[in-house]
């Protein structure tokens, strides 16, 4: 039997490094890469693209545009890691576990696109309840979350690099800080669209001075309700939701020893590995209540949920290589 073959466009950038680094072990697959010399010539990306099964995009948006437009062969089929077709009519959303018969839209897909890093922990938080009726859809839903500097690609890494380097008490690059601050992140419209919520979440990112790791919390000031749910209701309904689901976890309720030292939530428990973990607390007295998801921006983010789509997309089994 041929192997698949299989084109990342953007292989030196981070996402493409990590995927690479995931799938050049494989015996099932052929990776095909490009000279590192004409890495962006565009001739030969496009005689690349249209010669494999699957291209996978690690590229910033117009990248991905262009190399969409390359395509001319109606059987290869394209997975974008950029932000660029998440919510474009033709595409399928690459989130596996969101909706019952997902994997089978993944699976039958010409074009994919891998979701973004805080999109994937919002909507394990929040697309149960709003499926099943736990919130109204109108719920006005804030997030607050974190992540790593590999999630800002090479220019921020290199940023954070050189500081760590130079250790100099007076270069003021930040241990933590907000930003987005204009609102309208590029994630909003994704989290709106596959959550199912009536308006946007009022969403506020920060990066922290660790690479990889990333937490999405959404609280839910569940007083503002007539009959609110309690902090059971809502476990179980996203438990039941992912109920059998390997790589998105729910951890157990009320259950201490989910916190280190029985306080902290820590950011880096699940890096380099391709699991979301979602986590309820709740106070039925006060009626409130908070969703956290922890995962790596680097593995369900971006690189681990792009191996998993892509096995997928190729009828292997979901979590090989991962
Ligand atoms: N980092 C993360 O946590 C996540 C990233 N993503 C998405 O993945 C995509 C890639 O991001 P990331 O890996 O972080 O970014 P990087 O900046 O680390 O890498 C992008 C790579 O693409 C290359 N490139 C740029 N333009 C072209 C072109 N026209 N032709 C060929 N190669 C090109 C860049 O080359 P050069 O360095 O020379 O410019 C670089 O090697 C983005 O769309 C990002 O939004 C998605 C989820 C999470
Ligand atoms: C820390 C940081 O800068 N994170 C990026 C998100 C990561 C990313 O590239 O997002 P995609 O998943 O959409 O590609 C940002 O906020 O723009």
């Amino acid at each position: 039997m041929t192997k698949p073959k299989i084109f990342i466009d953007g292989e030196a950038g981070t996402t493409g490094l990590q995927i690479y680094s995931r799938l050049n072990q494989r015996d099932d697959i052929e990776l095909v890469s490009i000279e590192s010399s004409q890495r962006k010539d565009a001739t030969e990306r496009r005689k690349l693209i249209n010669a494999v099964d699957v291209a996978i995009l690690c590229l910033p948006d117009d990248g991905a545009r262009e190399a969409v437009s390359f395509v001319t062969n109606p059987k290869v089929k394209i997975l974008d890691a950029s932000t660029a077709y998440r919510t474009a009519q033709g595409w399928v959303y690459g989130f596996p576990e969101i909706n019952p018969g997902q994997r089978e839209q993944i699976a039958s897909a010409q074009f994919v696109s891998n979701p973004g890093c805080y999109p994937t922990g919002f909507l394990a938080c929040i697309r149960p309840l709003i499926a099943k009726g736990i919130l109204p859809h109108n719920f006005p839903v804030t997030i607050n979350a974190v992540s790593g500097y590999s999630g800002g690609g090479k220019n921020l890494i290199q940023k954070y690099d050189t500081f760590h380097e130079k250790q100099t008490t007076e270069t003021s690059l930040y241990p933590y800080g907000i930003y987005g601050l204009q609102f309208g992140h590029k994630h909003v419209q994704e989290m709106q669209k596959y959550s199912g919520l009536a308006s946007p979440p009022l969403f506020v990112p920060a990066v922290g001075d660790f690479e990889q790791g990333m937490l999405v919390q959404v609280p839910l000031p569940l007083w503002t309700l007539d009959n609110p749910p309690s902090g059971e209701v809502i476990y179980d309904a996203i438990a039941n939701y992912f109920q059998g689901e390997k790589f998105v976890q729910v951890a157990p309720f009320r259950d201490a020893t989910v916190l280190r030292d029985g306080t902290f939530l820590d950011v880096i428990a699940v890096n380099n590995t391709n699991i979301v973990q979602v986590f309820v607390f709740a106070n039925d007295t006060t009626k409130e209540a908070l969703l956290v998801a922890r995962l790596d921006n680097l593995g369900k983010g971006a690189s681990g949920a792009a191996v998993q789509n892509l096995n997928i997309m190729l009828g292997f089994p979901e979590e090989l290589g991962l």
